[in-house]
């Protein structure tokens, strides 16, 4: 998942056009490329001009503009919504990037560091360069830093801009879950996308298991000041484990966008991660967030891991300095932790494991219930009764919901049809299986 994720903002495409790319923007560079070409040897007139024509501004990583920056400036949303044309982005080497065409895809900017971004804002260019990971380390303290530029610095335009990053960032914000990751330097957390929302009502588990979880994350966080005068840390810790698919991210997410917590991605096997640098990001993490440590089986005996034990066990219980932290592990299984058993699962640490298994009837007939909740051919009663043929033929404890949701978006426009050819589809899938 963690990867998933990654590969969504790293190589989702952006909605590029390198097209018209303006005169200001031509001859701006061209300034850009003479100073930085004659440097410091000659007067420095060109660099006058450069700066007369063009308002600089840096954004450390840790800055709340930053994550107000990277949300909003994508393939579509700065030039959809403030002058009514695409953003055009383009690498500062002139390498056209893939599908260049303005598209409504969903596309996270995540600029590569030494690359110069740029794209118009008010008939304006705005360039967006992430500084060099050396760079990063001796002059910010290891905080990326990015610099963007303006040109030609019509009277206000900074200001602006980074009031309608806001604005754009607030709109999208309220309907969506906030995700971090680790930063570069592993000490803080940089902003990674805002996540699309998933309501609970979607999730659809073994009786009693989403609402057990759901009430002890509402009653945990309602109680910050017991927490507090009794000097105890505010931290509540779950395990969630089970075979692939069946809702453990999925519930995570949803409990964050219910509670309004702000996700952060844990990967323990991240490089250069130390236990000191794993003692910092777990005190830095934002005020109410869900610290996430997905497929910590595979993790723990991860060969590229430098955390020990003991700093995991640390990171566990999460930091006495933030307020309101749900520390959420995920794995396929137990057994990898076997060793840490009573160290790990207790008070503190994670105080509860919960196992999410395979669908049962109840399950599948409520999966089959939501996903035919807007079929307009059939009435209330009618998908009531095909959800009741469609579970009763179910093999219990076969199917992780994610099978049975592929399953169905098949059948997205037909749903009597869905009913109709589940047995022999689940008859298939044995077969596959087995073959
Ligand atoms: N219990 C569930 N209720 C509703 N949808 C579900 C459920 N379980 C899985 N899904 C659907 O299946 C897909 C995958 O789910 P998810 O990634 O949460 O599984 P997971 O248990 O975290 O898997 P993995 O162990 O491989 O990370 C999602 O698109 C989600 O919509």
């Amino acid at each position: 998942m963690i990867s998933a994720l990654k590969d969504n903002v790293l190589h989702s495409p952006l909605a590029m056009n390198v097209a018209q790319i303006g005169q200001f923007y031509i001859s701006t560079q061209l300034l850009q490329f003479l100073h930085n070409l004659v440097g410091e040897k000659v007067p420095d007139v060109l660099g006058y001009m450069w700066r007369t024509r063009t308002k600089t501004l840096s954004i450390r990583s840790t800055d709340s503009t930053y994550t107000t920056m990277l949300s909003s400036v994508d393939g579509t949303s700065m030039g959809d919504d403030l002058d009514g044309e695409p953003a055009y982005m383009e690498p500062g080497d002139g390498t056209e990037l893939p599908n260049n065409k303005a598209v409504n895809a969903q596309a996270y900017f995540n600029p590569a560091t030494g690359v110069n971004y740029n794209f118009t804002f008010e008939k304006c260019t705005v360039t967006i360069i992430r500084e060099g990971d050396k760079d990063m380390s001796k002059s910010s303290g290891g905080k990326s830093v990015y610099r963007v530029a303006i040109s030609p610095a019509t009277p206000g335009v900074m200001e602006r801009w980074i009031e309608a990053t806001r604005e754009m960032y607030q709109s999208q914000k309220d309907d969506r879950v906030e995700i971090y990751i680790a930063g570069q330097s592993n000490y803080y957390w940089d902003f990674l996308l805002l996540g699309d929302r998933r309501d609970l009502d979607t999730i659809h588990l073994a009786a009693g298991v989403k609402e057990n979880i759901v009430g002890m994350a509402s009653k945990f966080l309602r109680r910050r000041s017991d927490y507090h005068s009794r000097q105890i840390n505010h931290h509540l810790g779950f395990c969630l484990y089970g075979p692939p698919g069946t809702g453990k991210t999925t519930l995570i997410r949803a409990i964050a966008y219910h509670f309004k917590l702000k996700i952060h991605l844990l990967s323990l096997s991240s490089r250069d991660l130390n236990d000191s640098r794993l003692h910092s990001l777990m005190a830095s993490t934002k005020e109410g967030g869900i610290i996430l440590i997905e497929d910590i089986d595979k993790q723990l005996n991860s060969s590229s891991s430098e955390i020990t034990a003991a700093g995991l066990l640390q990171a566990l219980e999460g930091s006495a300095n933030t307020a309101a932290q749900i520390v959420f592990v995920t794995a396929n299984s137990l057994e990898p932790l076997k060793p840490y058993e009573d160290t790990v699962f207790r008070h503190g640490r994670i105080d509860k494991k919960i196992r999410l298994g395979y669908a049962d009837k109840t399950m599948a007939k409520s999966l089959f219930c939501s996903f035919f909740s807007s079929c307009k051919s059939e009435t209330a009663d009618d998908i009531e009764a095909l959800s009741e043929q469609f579970s009763s033929v179910l093999l219990e404890d076969t199917w992780s919901m994610a099978h049975l949701e592929g399953y169905l978006l098949q059948y997205d426009d037909d749903i009597r049809k869905a009913v109709s050819e589940f047995a022999g589809w689940q008859e298939e899938q044995k077969k596959e299986r087995t073959s």
